[in-house]
Order: structure tokens, then sequence, then C-alpha cells
């Protein structure tokens, strides 16, 4: 390994070499950059390493030779290397190749840039249901590869499930794995990592076999719910006794479900022939809940649960048949799958669809499709929303062409939707759309206290910076107080009457009516037609987004709006499947949602398009899947949470970890792990809490010095950006 130093003397370049003597005796060199340091094993210590000819950047683990003088050391390598080498599977670390020179042996990776399920424990705590399903569906596609090839991993861990940039799983380091030579072969090492060990490891006399990857894989279960492994005491012999008399118990003040706790029984269990086979956890309660599994995670789940928005997209419909499943409906036995039965089931990762198959699905697993209908934007097809008819509204002969659109109404002010028809080429009517609301006008005022709106049925609201939120109906003064209140993920709704309200909401109340006046303006108040008040029929902002080009609102009716700068606008009905366009003069034109994205109305096309991936970002955690967690996603991200009053903010500097408020009241954070910039904005001040106390042990100095800087120049960017 060379170690050089570069031209301007500073930071130093390591670069190693492979040489390959070829047939004809001709030396081939192949070099390698090595990058920043990823970690330390037993015997190695592993580094980002750049293929100098590609430009491939692979995980390095370099073994120092002097570490393998033990006979067993060297076997272990080469049994490692061997097994390893020989295994290709979406969720296993894939093997790329391996060298050695006089000091080192160097195996070289797939990256796994995001570190392991460890790491991701230790900063979250724990993992919420839907992300374990996620996880425990990817350890279950490995395994099943594995077994069905005879290999016994015998180390699974949380420490070595690796994610990639993708956050998709990976399981890696095969130190301990073993192949069999026979069918019904039982080997006896005893091996693993204390938490995880089975007890027939321990016992040693019976021989062990597949079922012990089983028993560790109910540990993780147990530690990705629960924080910690089941066995988990200060002393390894300890550990073994508790293991050995199968004693753990499910700590009251972590809820999880009751499939939960079942399946971490069935698996735990002494006898490894009555523990669940991989096919059987599978269709477990705890893995069929009726809806369907992510096939990956948002990045933003390296730092906080996912949200209540993008867990739904996985949740059950409520006619699934098996949700009614109890969780003692566990299916008989299935047959030990044998390599080649394996070799034909579907894994996921070569599907093209973005979610596990095993479950019915009862959403399509794309964002905007969940939201605006089975057919998402661009699918004329299948037209429909969440299961829903497809209104007579809808018949072909209705949709409309932009061309044959005739706007009814103005952009502001306007009445816009409320009541409208459009008549179409034909001169037909098409049907009176139901009063739909919008936001008809907006101040954004979130440098000090939030975002406020008036709404096309004359309501008031206000977007507060902490995330609360009020509403109030002009014509009978009541209005509704929403808060989430500790891990709630949905609002609580408060009523209460502008004559008659809490103390506590004095100044939100008042900073309200101020919205008002300026919003109403000239307005008269009389003259607004108000329906019946009915406080479950209230309609509210619930997120906002202000990106360089518009800005755009998530209303409590499903409504989607983007205001651009140019003045054109897009509404999105998830209702009513339609798309309504404001172009540049306020003229209004209804598109069914279904074919909109390909409208000859391009300039339609393009909102359309740039409302989609705004749309996935604000509903995904500002996550979209082909983005890496690096400095560019930082920059996108924080081109899409304004930063354009930033530094009017008070920052919170809580012990290393600095956070800075956002206009839009998200708040944004960043940190440096392993050299990387994770960038999180959290649009809710309860979450905050939660993530700041996660980060805080994470950061070193440096980094937040580094970070301060990255801010500063992404804020001197941004201003250029945010101009409203
Ligand atoms: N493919 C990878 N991508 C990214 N980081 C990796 C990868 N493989 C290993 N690492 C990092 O390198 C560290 C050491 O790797 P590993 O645990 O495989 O080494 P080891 O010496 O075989 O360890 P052990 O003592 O557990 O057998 C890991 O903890 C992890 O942080």
């Amino acid at each position: 390994m060379d170690e050089k130093n570069t031209a301007e003397g500073s930071e130093q370049v390591v670069i190693f070499e492979e040489k390959i003597t070829k047939v004809n005796g001709e030396v081939a060199i192949k070099r390698y950059q090595r990058g920043k340091f990823l970690g330390k094993g037993g015997f190695a210590k592993c580094y980002e390493a750049t293929n100098l000819e590609t430009k491939k950047v692979l995980a390095a683990k370099i073994i120092a030779k002097s570490s393998l003088t033990k006979n067993r050391a060297r076997q272990k390598l080469i049994s490692e290397i061997k097994i390893h080498k020989s295994l290709q599977n979406t969720n296993i670390v894939q093997f790329e190749h391996v060298f050695e020179d006089h000091e080192n042996v160097y195996i070289l990776l797939e990256l796994c840039s995001n570190q392991t399920l460890n790491e991701l424990i230790k900063r979250r705590k724990r993992l919420t249901e839907i992300e374990v399903q996620c996880y425990v569906a990817q350890i279950i596609n490995a395994l099943k590869y594995l077994h069905a090839t005879n290999v016994i991993h015998r180390d699974l861990k949380l420490g070595n499930l690796f994610l990639n940039k993708s956050m998709e799983l990976k399981l890696g380091d095969f130190g301990l794995a073993t192949k069999l030579e026979f069918e019904g072969e039982k080997k006896r090492t005893i091996c693993g990592t204390p938490n995880y060990i089975a007890p027939e490891v321990l016992d040693g006399k019976v021989g062990h076999s597949f079922e012990v990857d089983v028993w560790s894989l109910g540990v993780i279960i147990y530690a990705m719910l629960i924080g910690k492994p089941p066995f988990e005491t200060p002393d390894v012999k300890t550990t073994y006794r508790k293991i050995r008399l199968n004693s753990y118990t499910f700590p009251e003040h972590v809820l999880i479900s009751d499939a939960a706790k079942n399946l971490i029984t069935r698996i735990l269990n002494l006898d490894p022939v009555k523990r669940p086979t991989l096919d059987e956890i599978m269709s477990h309660p705890f893995m069929n809940t009726g809806g369907s599994i992510p096939k990956t995670l948002p990045l933003s789940t390296l730092a906080c649960p996912p949200s209540a928005s993008y867990n739904k997209q996985f949740q059950p419909s409520t006619n699934s048949s098996s949700l009614k499943m109890s969780v003692n409906a566990m299916p008989q036995r299935l047959t030990e799958t044998t390599p080649n039965n394996q070799k034909n089931q579907q894994r996921p990762g070569n599907g093209s669809s973005d979610r596990f198959p095993l479950q019915k699905p009862s959403s399509s697993g794309n964002i905007l499709e969940d939201n605006f209908g089975s057919s998402g934007l661009n699918n004329a097809q299948n037209a429909g929303y969440g299961g829903a008819q497809r209104p007579q509204s809808q018949k072909p002969n209705d949709i409309r062409s932009s061309q044959s659109q005739k706007t009814l109404t103005t952009p502001f002010g306007g009445t816009g939707m409320q009541g409208t028809h459009s008549v179409n080429n034909l001169g037909q009517r098409a049907p009176q759309q139901k009063q739909e609301i919008y936001v008809k006008k907006w101040v954004d005022y979130s440098s000090k206290y939030g975002l406020g709106y008036l709404l096309s049925n004359s309501a008031t609201g206000v977007f507060f910076n902490d995330s609360t939120k009020i509403i109030l109906d002009t014509k009978s003064l009541q209005f509704e107080y929403m808060e989430r209140k500790g891990t709630d993920r949905q609002d609580i709704c408060e009523s209460h009457n502008l004559n008659d309200y809490p103390r506590e909401l004095q100044k939100k109340v008042t900073l309200l009516q101020h919205f008002r006046n300026y919003l109403e303006g000239e307005q008269n108040r009389s003259d607004m037609a108000v329906e019946e008040y009915d406080s479950k029929q209230v309609v509210y902002v619930k997120k906002w987004m202000k990106t360089k080009h518009a800005i755009m609102f998530r209303l409590s009716n499903k409504i989607v709006q983007v205001n651009f700068t140019d003045k054109t606008e897009i509404i999105l009905s998830s209702e009513h499947k339609m798309v309504t366009y404001v172009n540049k003069n306020g003229e209004r034109s209804h598109y069914p949602l279904a074919t909109a994205l390909d409208s000859q109305n391009t300039e339609m096309a393009k909102r359309l398009k740039y409302t989609k991936e705004i749309l996935t970002h604000m509903l995904n955690g500002g996550h979209t899947g082909d983005q890496r967690p690096n400095q560019m996603t930082g920059n996108k991200l924080v081109k899409l949470w304004t930063l354009k009053r930033l530094f009017k903010y008070k920052q919170i500097s809580a012990s290393k970890l600095t956070i800075f408020p956002l206009s839009n009241c998200s708040i944004y954070s960043g940190s440096l792990h392993q050299q990387q910039m994770y960038i999180c904005s959290l649009s809710l001040i309860s979450q905050f809490r939660t993530f700041k106390s996660l980060w805080v042990t994470q950061l070193k100095n440096s980094f937040i010095i580094k970070l301060k800087s990255q801010l500063k120049n992404l804020i001197e960017f941004n201003a250029k950006l945010t101009e409203f």
C-alpha cells in the first residue's frame, strides 16, 4: 500500500494496487484509492475505495497479514472469502473482488454507505413495526437464499445487517458462516455473538443447523422493536444462562402489537424444530397485516420514524380479509425450501414493484397514486381513487382537452372551483362540481409567526411555526385549534369560539385576527357565502412548503395546490380525480387526473410534473428514491425547504448539535456522519425533540463547523433561488 502526498501537500492519498500477472507474463496493475474510514472489526479495517480506472466506489476490508499468524484466523478468512464469493442475492453484500499484497489481504465489497442496523437502533432507539416488517422481509429474502444454498450465517445480528445508499438491507460478514456438506448435517462449533446465539449452539451436544439463524432473527426482531436484545445483561455468562432458560420479557413501557409478541415468542423457542420456518415467518400475521410492506424505507428513517402519510400507503384496506386473521392463525408448517424451488421464488428487488409481493397490496406503492387514485398521474386506464367508484362525471366524453376549456373565473378572489361548471367543445355542460375548497390568498410570515391564508370558503387560517394550526369560520366565529401532542401522528382538534376560548390561545387568536384583517382586506364580510358550520367538515392547511418556483399547500380535504411564482396554479383534487390548471392570465381549465400529465397543454403538464416531484418529497419525508444521503441530497432539500430567512431564526444549540428551525416551520438539521452529510427536515416540533436527543451524542465539533459552512454556502445559493 502506497501512501502519497497530494500536490498541495496537505491530504494524504493512499493508493493500493493489485498486480495481475497475465498468462504471457505481463503484469497489469489495478489501482484503488483508499477513501474514508468505514469501521473496524476484529481483524479488518474497512475503508471506501475507488477503483481509479472505473471510478466505482466500493468498501475495502483490509486485513493485515500480521493479524493472520494463527492458523485458525487464516482458515476463518479463507472460509469467509470462499463462502461470500459464491453468493449473489439482492439482500446480501455483494462480494466484488479479493487480492493481496505483502502486507494485507484486500476484500472488495459492495459499499453500504448507510451503516448497519446497529447504528440505526442506537440512533433511533427503536423502530416502528412497518420498518421492522420491511427489514425482516429483506433479511428473510437473504436467509432463504443462503439456506437454499446450504449456508448457515451463524452470526446474524444488527451489526451485520448493512444498509446501502438506497436503503436496501444487505446481510454481510460471513466470517462465521458454514456450508453444510450433506442433508441433515449438524454443526458443533460454538460460535456467534452472545446476545444472538441460539440455545442449541450453547448446548453444543446436539449440534445445530439452519434454525440458529431463525433464532437470531427472533432476537433481531425483538431488538428492533424494543431497542435492545432480549437476553442482554452486563455479563456474558448471565446472558447465556438467560438464553438457556429462555428468560426474557416484553417491557411494559414499549408498546408493540400482539402479533409482534406472538412472532417473537414463536421464534424464540428453545426447541429448534418448533421454530417457524422462514416461509412461516413471512406468513405470520405480523408480516401480513393485510396491507403491504415497503421494499425499502426512505432515507429520512435513518434519523426519524416514517411519517403517518408514508405509512398510510402500506396500511390495509378495511375489507382486507387478512386483517381479521388472529395472531394464532399461523399457517401449518410448510415444507422446507430446497435450492431448486428457491430459484424460482420471486425476490424483492427483482420485480418492478417497489414493495414486497407477498401481501395483497391495498395500494399501488406510489405516493401520488395513493393520494390521487390508483392511476397515479399517468395511467388513463385505471383511474380510481382509494377504491372509490369512478364518478359518473368522468365518462370518456367528459374528458376535456385544454383547448376545449373555457374559464369561468379569475385566480385570486374568483369563485374558482366553487360550484363552477365548464363547457366542453361539444357545447355540453360538464356536471356541476361540488364545492372544492382551496387556498385563495396567503401570506408567508413564517419569519416570525407562520403562514396565514384565506380559503375559498372564506375561512381564515394560520399554520404557525410550531406546527399548530388554527382555522376560523368567518360567519359563526367558531375556530378549530389543531395540535399534535407527544408522539401523536394526527392533529388533535379543539373547537372554540372567538368570544370564548382558553387564555393560552390568546396570542395565536390575536395573530389569526391580524392575518384575517390583512387577507380579507377590503372584502365585505357580510357578502361571504358560508355554509352551516360543521367542525368535522373543517378544511385547513395541513402542510405547506415553498420551493424556488412555487408554494405548495396540502389541505385536509386532500386538495394539493401549487401556486407558481409566474401566477400559474395547479390544484389537484383527489376526490374528483381532477386537475385544475390556472394559466398566467388566470384562466382555469380542468382535466381528469389520469390524462393530465400527457395533456397537450405542455405548460400545465410541466407544472404537474414539478408538483409530482415536490409532492413526493413532501410525502416521503423529503426523500425521493434516486437520492443519496450526501451533500447533493442536502442541497436539494435545502432548496426545497426554504432557507431564506434562516438567520433570522434563533439557532438552537444542544450540546454538539445545531438545529435550525426553518421559515416553513420544519426543522432543519444536518449532521456529518462518516463524513457524509445527513440532512433532515421535520415538520413537527414534537418529532424534533426526539430527533435532537438522538443525534446529540453523534456529532463532533468539527462536524458542526463544517456543517455551518455548508449551510452558509447553501443559504447564499438559496437566496438567489427563493424570490417570491
Ligand atoms: N460493505 C460494507 N460497506 C460499508 N461498511 C462496511 C462494509 N463491510 C464492513 N463495513 C464496516 O467495516 C466494519 C468492519 O467490518 P467487519 O465487521 O466485516 O470486519 P471483521 O473484522 O470481519 O469484523 P468481525 O469481528 O465482526 O468479524 C464494520 O463494522 C462496518 O462498519
